[in-house]
């Protein structure tokens, strides 16, 4: 993913101000800070990282950004329109390119769907993308690109190992044609046999299809392979941002400086 660097063109994603409290009554701001003034852009074909400790913010900033939960203040601009001040139907429509990943792919497939209906369901839910004469090929299409065989389609979650089920949750979010995926841990919970596997899909998916990730993790020697930048969270804030290299040789922030610091495998290349 790091080697196109030179490419991108015009951001697909401006935010700006981001804040998410919690705890507040009556629509006004809660005492817990979970999302304090973030700001960042994300370009086509680009790898952003998040990362930070337990609690610094990063699922419910992604979750902020699609809109899963309702933002304070702030903007989430999706090719130069805000996505929070969207009518709720229009967001709707938007979704579709803004597609998120989640580490436990047991947890986020239904256990008694077939791989094909899984994968089908987001053409349910948005009519038109996909006919239906044409949905069979395409999801013999979407398996392909995630290294399955068509065969698998008729597989249930539980006839599948942990990356197989994950690389079925990648195409399943790929349904819709999104621009952006949202990948929140998406290896963590698997065996780090098949991590790479998982890896090498996403990366060459990227490159195929121009794909900007936002990259949730806390495997920073992972981020470091993946990631054009690199933004580190610490209650609430991007306490630091910048290209990957930049950030793991010359952090300037203190706490990105003990976050490397606990990684072992940057320690001992540093
Ligand atoms: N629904 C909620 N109600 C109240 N507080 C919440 C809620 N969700 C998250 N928080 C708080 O917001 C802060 C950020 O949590 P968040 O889950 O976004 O962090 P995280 O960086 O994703 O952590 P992890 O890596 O463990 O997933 C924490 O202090 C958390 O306790």
């Amino acid at each position: 993913m790091n080697d196109h660097k030179a490419e991108f063109k015009s951001p697909l994603l401006e935010v700006q101000g981001l804040r998410k409290t919690f705890g507040g009554r009556g629509g006004k701001p809660g005492p817990i800070v979970a999302v304090d003034d973030i700001s960042f852009s994300l370009n086509p074909g680009e790898c952003l990282a998040v990362v930070g400790e337990s609690g610094s913010g990063k699922s419910t900033l992604a979750r902020t950004l699609l809109r899963l939960l309702d933002a304070d203040s702030g903007s989430v601009l999706y090719e130069g329109r805000d996505l929070l001040s969207l009518p709720r139907a229009e967001m709707q429509r938007q979704r579709r390119y803004l597609q998120m990943v989640f580490q436990d792919p047991y947890a986020s497939l239904h256990p008694r769907r077939t791989v094909a209906q899984l994968i089908s369901e987001p053409w349910e839910i948005h009519p038109g993308v996909v006919e239906k004469s044409g949905r069979p090929a395409r999801i013999d299409a979407l398996l392909a690109e995630v290294n399955l065989p068509k065969h698998f389609s008729s597989y249930y979650p539980n006839q599948m190992s942990g990356g197989q089920r994950q690389r079925v949750a990648i195409a399943r979010a790929l349904a819709l044609e999104p621009k952006i995926l949202i990948l929140d841990e998406p290896v963590s919970a698997l065996d780090v046999s098949v991590q790479a596997q998982v890896i090498k899909v996403l990366m060459t998916l990227q490159e195929r299809r121009d794909l900007a990730y936002i990259f949730i993790s806390h495997d920073l020697p992972l981020v470091r392979l993946v990631a054009h930048k690199v933004a580190v969270m610490n209650r609430g804030r991007f306490v630091e941002a910048g290209p990957t290299d930049t950030v793991f040789d010359n952090p300037s922030d203190e706490y990105t400086r003990t976050l490397l610091a606990s990684s072992p495998a940057i320690a001992e290349d540093a």
